[in-house]
């Protein structure tokens, strides 16, 4: 690994391209000096989305043979705890960076993840002057640049076993916060699928058991060190990427705190019951159209639990014998898309249709969800704790309600990048629907968030979740109804906080403040349906003291604030929400229930 001041002084540099640019002009001549054009390939290039794992690949294979070294690139991003300048990067500044891209040092740069990398010719020369093959760790864009520089290289794409491995390895790695972490996590499966870019890569290599991995990457390098070409046919045809909400950064993030690196890996993937199993969705493929020969596919594995495969309805008998359901509904085993007794009038129009709901985890949405499965719908069960979902759905299979009709999806409607690939899920699910009804359930509210002095963290939780989760899982899911020319019902759980401050030291403002931002939300988004002229339903939903998680949370976890808050009378129970919202979707079209204000009979304020 070569340090800046090894670099030949007095190197006269010519123009290089940017990342983009398809100008090979002094690219070659430039790093051989102009004196030698060698045709064997003397460079290996590694490629992949970050954390997985072409650092520790690079090393290895760098430590273990004198035939490689490492190009070492430029970047305007910050150094980690152990690294060293000159060793793992030049770290610079932006206003350098710039001003050495003037000078065209560079052979090729890119901006990745809100930073600036880039290859400086002299880096690259430094190897190829010492007889070496310079091994670059370079993002897609610069790959494509390097290609069309002409350097001759052997491109190798490193892919991860599935996005939740790369999740736990960002994790694990410990090096960036939650959100660099999310911004890289995001960025991934873009970059994934450029291993589909015909030409781009020579090899494409599943790091999976680090030594095998290692052992496959000393096999490729050996035949740059040899002056050979790759082999064709090593990048499969196609890889077909799995849509899927993205891992959850924030749990792994916390369950690698609570333990070491190596177990947080297995910790993540929770198992269905024995009998489960076999009614799960096989991995999700990601496999090439057609069947090549190793390396193996990319498997990007959906977050989706335990999802079903989409046989015929009825097909999967449930393991318990169906018993009441909580819903004031039928008490047996409905099939899909069948009348059903207890169902309320006027609602045989949602059977087979597609509802989905936020915060479907517990109380009010767990509830919901139940209610619009027994009634003959189809439901996409939304929230972040993947075992709470996981036991919603050994709850639905123990109701009588047919797996093929309950979509669990673990995802935080905080995340745009998340709320985004939530109607691509649903369409490869049921291929001939879209999402129908939408519930927005999810909300919150933080007991430290008075306006005098309150917690700024717990204010932006409130508004992202409430207000913005609101807001972007309705344009999500309009813009699908758009698509598809077809606009059901959306539903949005204003709560009595829309309409007063709640009483108590709670500092329950902030909390009233998201809750009216809902209220008045809900009558824009009709205004904006009727303005367009379009037949979507708009309803929204105002519960009083409802006995949920709501207070716990409020809590911060404290499981006591829910009995406490619940205890002075007798209040609102969630299948009393869940009978509202069945009511909004069971009245004729003409008429549009626009909010529905309920109190437990003895509350006052
Ligand atoms: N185009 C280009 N990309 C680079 C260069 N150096 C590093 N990268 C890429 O920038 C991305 C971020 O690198 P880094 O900040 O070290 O994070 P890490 O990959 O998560 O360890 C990775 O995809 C690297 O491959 C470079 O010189 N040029
Ligand atoms: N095959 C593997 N299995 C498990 N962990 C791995 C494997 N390869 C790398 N890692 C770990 O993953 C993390 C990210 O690797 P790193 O080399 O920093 O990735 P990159 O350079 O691609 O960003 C590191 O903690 C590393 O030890």
């Amino acid at each position: 690994m070569g340090a800046e001041q090894s670099v030949p002084a007095g190197v006269e540099v010519q123009p290089a391209p940017a990342a983009t640019s398809n100008q090979p002009d002094g690219i070659v001549p430039e790093v051989s000096d102009g004196q030698k054009t060698s045709l064997a390939p003397s460079a290996l290039v590694l490629v992949g989305p970050s954390g997985v794992g072409k650092g520790t690949l690079a090393k290895r294979l760098i430590e273990d043979s004198d035939h490689f070294g490492f190009s070492v690139s430029h970047t305007t991003r910050a150094p980690r705890p152990n690294e060293q300048h000159g060793v793992h990067y030049f770290f610079t500044t932006k206003e350098q960076f710039a001003k050495e891209i003037g000078e065209g040092k560079f052979l090729e740069y890119a901006e990745v993840h809100g930073n600036l990398y880039g290859t400086s010719v002299a880096a690259a020369r430094a190897v190829l002057d010492s007889g070496r093959v310079c091994v670059l760790d370079i993002d897609v864009q610069g790959a494509r640049a390097v290609r069309k520089s002409g350097l001759k290289g052997i491109f190798v794409f490193i892919a991860p076993p599935s996005l939740e491995d790369l999740a736990n390895r960002l994790a694990g790695r410990g090096t960036e916060t939650v959100e660099q972490i999310t911004r890289r996590l995001n960025n991934a499966k873009a970059e994934i699928e450029s291993i589909n870019e015909k030409g781009l890569y020579d090899y494409l290599l599943i790091n999976d058991d680090l030594e095998d991995a290692v052992k496959r990457l000393k096999a490729i390098a050996d035949r740059a060190a040899k002056g050979l070409d790759p082999e064709p046919g090593m990048v499969p045809e196609r890889v077909v990427l799995e849509d899927a909400p993205l891992p959850d950064i924030r749990a792994l993030t916390q369950q690698q705190t609570a333990s070491d690196a190596n177990s947080a890996a297995a910790a993540v993937e929770a198992q269905p019951p024995a009998e489960e199993q076999a009614e799960q969705a096989p991995a999700a493929s990601a496999a090439p159209t057609e069947p090549v020969a190793p390396p193996p596919a990319v498997d990007v594995a959906p977050q989706a639990v335990s999802a079903p495969p989409a046989a015929a309805p009825g097909t999967l008998a449930p393991t318990a014998a169906p018993r009441q359901p909580t819903y004031n509904g039928s008490s047996s085993a409905p099939p899909a898309a069948q009348p059903l007794e207890g169902v309320p009038p006027g609602f045989e129009k949602w059977q087979g249709k597609v509802a989905l709901v936020s915060g479907a985890s517990s109380g009010i949405g767990w509830a919901t969800c139940e209610a619009l499965a027994l009634a003959g719908m189809r439901v996409v069960a939304v929230a972040r704790r993947k075992d709470r979902l996981e036991e919603l759905q050994r709850h639905m299979h123990a109701m009588g309600v047919p797996l093929v009709n309950f979509l669990p999806v673990v995802c935080d409607i905080t995340k745009e990048a998340e709320v985004a690939t939530l109607p691509k899920i649903v369409a490869k699910r049921w291929t001939d629907c879209g999402i129908d009804v939408l519930i927005n359930n999810a909300g919150m509210s933080r007991n430290d968030a008075s306006l005098f002095d309150g917690n700024i963290g717990s204010w932006v939780e409130m508004l992202s979740t409430n207000v913005l989760g609101t807001c972007m899982m309705t344009r999500a899911v309009v813009q699908d109804m758009k698509r598809r020319g077809s606009y059901g019902h959306i539903i949005n759980m204003i709560g009595l906080s829309g309409h007063r401050i709640p009483d108590g030291p709670q500092g329950g403002g902030f909390y009233a403040a998201t809750k009216s931002a809902v209220k008045t939300i809900t009558e824009g988004l009709r205004q904006e349906a009727r303005g367009a002229g379009l037949p979507l339903r708009v309803s929204g939903i105002s519960p009083g003291v409802v006995e949920t998680e709501f207070f716990a949370v409020r809590a911060f976890g404290d499981a006591e604030a829910t009995r406490k808050a619940t205890s002075a009378f007798k209040c609102l129970q969630p299948v009393d929400v869940a009978d509202a919202v069945m009511w909004c979707l069971s009245c004729p079209d003409h008429m549009e229930v626009n909010d529905i204000v309920v109190r437990p009979t003895e509350q006052l304020i």
